[in-house]
């Protein structure tokens, strides 16, 4: 990765600015947006270009020049219009009628190489009519925050938004949470839609049905394709989102992720998971670790996140009455529980090694390895990978050679329930054959990468850009988070 200020560069040149642009969203009318104006931004250095991104996007990455990135998205030269969409919100569980894109717009919407329509939107662009009193940009450390947590969680399996770019921008802007003045970057993001629960909230709070019912046929004509000639496309397309959520939810809890704002202006129509803001990967299993400081009463805890994304789902009801009947909507919600369960016990197995288990084993063994890590406090991610560091066939001879040469086994006496949970695994083991073990070892490995996105892993990573201006252990942590090393 090289640092680049900015050179002349043609807009015809720029691969960016010749992708072919939809105006999906655009067209739709004003009833949805503003048009603004991005800022203009004192200097530009390309600090991230997701390569992995560009084949998607029919580019080269090797003919992608870093001023491309720079002219598109820091300068944002030749693009037109820029869309602060407009939406509402549950926050904290008041309704907040005062939100819209306040520090980002639609860049433009590009159907991908697998043919889903894809937003660029950004953050850290400027002021719009939603920026209430903030100042419109994204930290330094809020840009790098948000790259780590989307590659983390794409290469966990979660389905998430990514980060296309970031860009530092030279200026300094000043925050309650970091220490001060800090750093500016702005952010692109290519995620599924922009569109949000709030998105629909919004419409139901001006009494405006028929913009909901256009919106919703916009979003099924989207994103929900295959329902489109369905005669109960929208009783059906209510019950997908529920299950798309639902396992969205599972495959954070799986992943040990804490989103820690799940207000309904963070939830997405397509249910996909974006916003990471102050979120954290949990060090051990606590059911009420919570990662924003600011959610006092734990409302967005570690083990509060599949009730309260049904509780999300079942407000985003009030605004879909004016389209879909009440029989449907409940009928939809009603199999969260269910979708959710299968999702999390399919993921979790896959983290023990199992593609599939017998119901009542596969019961057991998961409850009972939630309860020896919260017993124990043993790290949640450090368990799994000691799992797969140290997996031998030999474990299938005693209960006392499972995990027996991990670095965590000492001192895990019998109270926090190991010993019992090596006799039941033991004991699963010995229903496979010999010749299965080596598929098990595959999973363990592959479910289980040894990198984890903790806290400490982010902050050291950060206190070399703060101090030195040191990028590299940036983009190691990145590469290692995408080899699933
Ligand atoms: N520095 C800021 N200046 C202006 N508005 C802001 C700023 N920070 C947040 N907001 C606005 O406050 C609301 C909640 O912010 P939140 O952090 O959830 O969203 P966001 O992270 O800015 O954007 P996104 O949800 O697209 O990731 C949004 O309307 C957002 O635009
Ligand atoms: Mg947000």
């Amino acid at each position: 990765m090289t640092l680049a200020e900015t050179p002349n560069n043609t807009n015809s040149s720029n691969p960016f600015l010749t992708l072919n642009y939809e105006s999906a969203l655009e067209s739709l009318g004003h009833d949805y947006y503003d048009e603004v104006a991005a800022a203009e931004f004192p200097q530009h250095i390309l600090r991230w270009r997701n390569d992995a991104l560009l084949p998607r996007l029919g580019l080269n990455p090797q003919i992608v020049k870093d001023e491309d990135f720079i002219t598109a998205f820091g300068q944002f030269k030749g693009r037109k219009p820029l869309l602060a969409l407009r939406y509402h919100g549950y926050q904290f569980g008041e309704y907040n009628s005062q939100l819209g894109d306040g520090r980002g717009f639609l860049y433009g919407q590009v159907r991908a190489s697998d043919g889903q329509l894809y937003d660029f939107g950004t953050k850290g662009s400027g002021r719009t009519p939603y920026s209430r009193g903030g100042d419109g940009m994204l930290t330094l450390k809020g840009g790098v925050r948000e790259v780590l947590a989307a590659e983390a969680l794409h290469y966990l399996g979660v389905r998430t938004s990514r980060c296309l770019t970031m860009i530092e921008t030279g200026l300094s802007l000043w925050r309650g949470d970091e220490p001060s003045p800090t750093r500016s970057s702005v952010m692109v993001r290519m995620g599924s839609s922009h569109i949000r629960f709030g998105t629909f909230e919004r419409l139901h709070f001006f009494q405006r049905p028929d913009l909901t019912k256009k919106l919703l046929d916009h979003v099924i004509e989207q994103y929900y394709r295959h329902l489109v000639a369905d005669k109960d496309k929208y009783a059906l397309f209510y019950a997908e989102l529920v299950k798309r959520v639902a396992e969205l939810v599972a495959q954070w809890m799986a992943a040990g992720f804490c989103h820690a704002v799940l207000n309904t202006d963070n939830m997405s129509i397509t249910g996909e998971s974006f916003d990471y803001g102050p979120y954290a990967f949990i060090p051990t299993y606590d059911p009420y670790f919570t990662a924003a400081y600011f959610d006092y009463y734990r409302r967005y805890c570690y083990s509060q996140q599949p009730s309260i994304c049904q509780l999300n789902l079942e407000m985003l009801q009030e605004p879909l009455k004016a389209v879909i009947d009440q029989s449907n909507l409940e009928a939809g919600l009603a199999s969260f529980g269910e979708y959710y369960q299968a999702e999390y016990r399919s993921l979790m197995l896959k983290k023990l090694g199992f593609e599939q288990l017998p119901y009542p084993e596969a019961d057991e063994l998961l409850q009972m390895t939630i309860a020896f890590l919260q017993n124990s406090q043993v790290g949640y991610h450090q368990f799994f990978y000691e799992m797969a560091r140290t997996f031998s066939h030999k474990w299938r001879d005693e209960p006392a050679f499972v995990m027996n040469d991990s670095d965590i086994v000492p001192g895990l006496g019998s109270s926090t329930g190991f010993d019992n949970w090596c006799v039941l695994y033991h004991k699963i083991l010995n229903n496979f054959d010999l010749a299965d073990m080596e598929k098990i070892a595959k999973n363990l490995a592959v479910y289980n990468p040894k990198t984890a996105l903790l806290r400490p892993v982010i902050e050291s990573t950060w206190e070399s850009i703060a101090e030195s201006d040191n990028w590299q252990p940036f983009y190691d942590l990145v590469q290692k988070l995408q080899s699933g090393y």
